[in-house]
């Protein structure tokens, strides 16, 4: 009886069953799902029907209550979910609940409270310095290696995958353009991240540490950071990212918890500069992730960004985004920033990939050197998991819809 027998490779087995929100076939109503292979449980429903006092996390038609309820609570359901789900004493009653995956609607799985963006991985970091400030000394600037360099962004604007994203329009001057035009950008472009989502919320004022990541952090997603690169590089001095990225991030519909991803920890990379004692992780647990992320334009895989290869951990972003008193709500999600691994086949953005369009990509159905309408972007991703398995992280698509 498909699916409680997969196949100990499935990347969506009892190993890993990450939360999203969805509703069934004919039906508005919304409700906590949790993968199975290619099925989802109705979690609430389950719940129910085995008596559970979580019902009241699960039968829910959102995260929130679950992501607020700590890490504790965050234990006991995941292993009550597992027993639901591997026990054959609780086949029949679970059996009913679980609806193909083909068969349901999928939801932004939380409410969005705060969204911030970081710039983590030194490989993108130089590679964008390299493209926007050819002339500056350094590719990188003097503050990146002292601390994780975010943004705040727009929340409003995150949606689940499988949205459509309107090619944004905007300002855009380039540097032989006498005065800026307006129209819809000619750069629009993506970048390969993964995003943290906070649990559970903290009080202003009091800074959450590095040791804090685990008890207020709840999982992970995939998310793409749409970026208009021609609005971007006009906009941006000396505030930073604004129209050129505000117009729509993506996320997967599913949230790994981070206790599904224990064996894919590991060391990030080594420190060049000493670190002030907040963000200073020599004698911490490793933190880094080793996630493998795929980057696809219309099916064919363009670039494979190594997760572990990105220098600012999350915690250490967790730590620096609060060490000023800044507090944390449940929902907050903060972006790892593009992750580009040291060869060109590892670059997680198109300005990279294809070097500011110089170097155009050759894919089966034409050049790219930026996205073009009707462009389908997909990002997958997978980690190491216990005895050999692999934990499935989904999938972040999004097709591009032309401008209004
Ligand atoms: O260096 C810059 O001026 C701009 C960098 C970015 O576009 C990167 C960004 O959004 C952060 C990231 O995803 O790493
Ligand atoms: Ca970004
Ligand atoms: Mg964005």
């Amino acid at each position: 009886m498909p699916p409680f027998d997969l196949p100990e490779d499935d990347p969506f087995g009892p190993h890993n069953l990450p939360y999203g929100v969805f509703s069934a076939a004919g039906s508005d109503a919304r409700g906590v799902g949790v993968r199975l292979g290619d099925h989802v449980l109705d979690a609430g429903a389950a719940a129910r029907a085995l008596g559970s006092p979580h019902v009241s996390l699960l039968a829910r038609p959102t995260l929130g209550p679950l992501l607020a309820a700590g890490r504790p609570v965050w234990s006991d359901v995941r292993r009550a979910l597992t027993e639901w789900v591997t026990d054959p004493a609780h086949r029949e009653t679970v059996a009913p609940l679980l609806h193909p995956l083909s068969e349901v609607t999928l939801h932004l799985p939380f409410e969005v409270a705060d969204y911030v963006d970081f710039y983590a991985s030194e490989n993108h970091a130089r590679n964008v310095g390299q493209i926007f400030r050819p002339d500056a000394e350094d590719s990188l600037t003097p503050n990146w290696k002292h601390l994780p360099i975010g943004y705040h962004g727009r929340s409003g604007t995150v949606v689940v995958s499988g949205t459509d994203v309107v090619r944004p329009q905007g300002q855009r001057k380039a540097p032989t353009d006498p005065a800026p035009v307006f129209g819809p950008s000619v750069r629009l472009d993506i970048e390969a991240e993964v995003g943290f989502v906070v649990g559970v919320p903290s009080p202003l004022g009091r800074p959450v540490g590095m040791s804090g990541f685990r008890d207020h952090v709840f999982g992970l997603c995939l998310l793409n950071d749409w970026s208009a690169r021609d609005l971007q590089a006009w906009e941006y001095v000396p505030l930073g990212p604004f129209l050129g990225k505000s117009f729509a991030t993506s996320v997967s519909a599913w949230l790994t918890p981070l206790d599904a991803l224990e064996e894919a920890r590991v060391a990030p990379p080594e420190r060049t500069h000493p670190l002030l004692p907040y963000l200073d992780d020599a004698q911490e647990e490793p933190m880094g992730y080793d996630l493998r992320i795929s980057v696809a334009i219309n099916g064919h895989t363009v670039s494979e960004p190594p997760f572990s290869t990105m220098y600012w951990t999350a915690a250490q972003q967790l730590a620096h985004m609060t060490v000023n008193g800044a507090s944390l709500r449940t929902g907050d999600l903060y972006g790892s920033g593009t992750v580009s691994g040291t060869t060109e086949r590892e670059r997680g953005s198109l300005l990279e990939l294809t070097w500011n369009g110089r170097e155009p990509l050759e894919l089966p159905d034409g050049k790219r050197a930026f996205l073009e309408d009707g462009d389908v972007v997909t990002l997958t991703a997978w980690a190491p998991g216990p005895n050999g398995t692999r934990v499935g992280l989904g999938e972040v698509t999004g097709r591009v819809a032309p401008s209004l």
